[in-house]
């Protein structure tokens, strides 16, 4: 399976350093990128240029904007936000997006950017020629079927070799009919969140009506309904006493926005995690009071497994009890964060069960598979459900933690390296997916345990 194979090139082996102490440490954790991917879509389909600030700059948000900008779209990236038009929300890096008439002949490189590879093909359908998508290798193996049939059925043409899946061609034609979809979204949130996103632009807009089993990822289509509404759409959802499984998105002009960018909470994850795994205590700053991110449920996630968690003006704070205790959960509402709840609950006093995440096997790699064996590896006992993992713990010993291209497997290595000693993570660089600066951080915020361990 293609999860197994290793390519040369990753075969780098980064020693995960172990925590001589508690952690204690301030971490700014980048803006999320399922709000820059998503601020990107609706400033490029608005009829007057916007603003993103402190937006995430990672490969899937880069390779977001550089398929816009194939598209005629104007980002541009090198704005400082004291010449944005409100700079009241202070520094850091400010994306000015100057919309245009969209058009092909143009190829998108998707990566391995679920949000590039879901949201734009319904972009690429308003646009004017032949727009081909094209990525990873892992991007061919990743489900785009709800994408590709809920588009021809809203009036679109397109040419996909494998039959709902990459690489494949978007005939656009300047404009999209709309109107009523039935799509199974099971295998993935971002087909609902794709369709929305571009429907204010489709003639008659969009009625999307999930048919699955099950859904995942209920919080990112609640950011794509929020994020639509701030954008000027009218949208009805199953919450507003609306239909179950039932999203209509009037059409209508998008309007320009200046958008601050929140933390990335799952990428906080790691952070926070830390605090908890070392006893220590992490302040992550800007953690927003309300949000849509599936990572505010770490607050309560890691509070069960032995922490507790403090909201002030400075941020969100956990802090570890110095026990780690196993949890029993469905995940499937915030199926990203498994990865670093296994490494915490392979570290655990008691055993965990993670359900309702089946769908993960189609995430970056199969993370249910990933996760076991590379646990396994060092010494744990990790088995596979029908839709999750049950992880006994076990001490470990070091070893290689294996990636496959998965920026949250490395992460999750980190986060059992620094309770045990020797793990060395392979291919910590694929953390460039979402978080570039990675092994920076996990070192910088160990120094103070350092200084620390020093003292003591
Ligand atoms: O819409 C989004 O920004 C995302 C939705 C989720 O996808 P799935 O529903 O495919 O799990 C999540 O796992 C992914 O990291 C980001
Ligand atoms: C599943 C993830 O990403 P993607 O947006 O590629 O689906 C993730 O970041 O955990």
């Amino acid at each position: 399976m293609s999860y197994m194979t290793e390519s040369p090139a990753h075969s780098a082996l980064w020693p995960a350093p172990t925590a001589p102490g508690a952690v204690d440490a301030t971490v700014t954790v980048p803006g999320s990128k399922s709000v820059t991917n998503r601020g990107l879509v609706l400033a490029a389909l608005s009829s007057e240029p916007g603003w993103l600030r402190r937006p995430l700059r990672s490969r899937d948000t880069l390779l977001m904007a550089q398929a816009l900008r194939t598209l005629g779209v104007g980002i541009d990236e090198t704005v400082s936000s004291s010449s944005a038009p409100s700079g009241e929300t202070g520094g850091g890096e400010a994306w000015r997006i100057i919309p245009a008439g969209l058009r092909g002949p143009a190829t998108v490189d998707v990566g391995n950017a679920g949000t590039v590879m879901r949201f734009l093909p319904p972009v690429a359908a308003l646009a004017d020629g032949p727009i081909r998508f094209d990525g990873d290798p892992r991007s061919y193996e990743r489900p785009l079927g709800g994408v590709i049939d809920g588009l021809r059925a809203l009036g679109a043409r397109i040419d996909d070799d494998h039959r709902g899946a990459l690489p494949m061609t978007v005939h656009g034609s300047g404009g999209l009919d709309g109107g009523r979809v039935e799509i199974d979204a099971s295998s993935s949130s971002q087909f609902v969140s794709a369709l929305l996103l571009s429907a204010p632009r489709f003639n008659q807009g969009v009625e999307v009506r999930h048919v699955g089993d099950t859904l995942p990822s209920m919080p990112h289509i609640r950011m794509t309904v929020d994020m639509l509404r701030i954008a000027g759409a009218q949208v009805d959802t199953p919450e507003a006493g609306g239909e179950p499984n039932v999203w209509r998105v009037t059409p209508g002009a998008l309007l320009g926005r200046d958008l601050t960018v929140e933390p990335d909470l799952s990428n906080a994850q790691p952070f926070l995690a830390a605090a908890l795994v070392t006893g220590g205590r992490v302040t992550i700053p800007d953690w927003p009071e309300h949000t849509t991110q599936p990572g505010d449920a770490l607050r309560e996630i890691f509070t069960e497994m032995g922490g507790s968690c403090e909201l002030t003006e400075q941020g969100l704070t956990f802090t570890g009890s110095g026990r780690i205790h196993g949890i029993d959960i469905d995940l499937s509402e915030v199926g990203e964060l498994t990865p670093g709840i296994a490494a915490v609950a392979a570290l655990a006093d008691s055993e965990s069960v993670l359900r309702g995440v089946a769908h993960l096997r189609l995430h970056e790699t199969d993370r249910l598979a990933a996760l076991t064996k590379e646990i396994n590896g060092l010494g744990g006992d990790v088995t596979e459900t029908a839709d999750g993992l049950h992880i006994r713990p076990r001490p470990l010993r070091g070893g290689v933690f294996h990636t496959y291209d998965d920026h949250r497997m490395a992460t999750a290595g980190a986060i059992i390296g620094l309770a045990v000693e020797g793990v060395q993570v392979e291919n910590v660089a694929t953390t460039a997916k979402t978080l570039p600066d990675f092994p920076e951080m996990w070192t910088d915020m160990l120094g103070p345990v350092t200084a620390t361990a020093r003292r003591a």
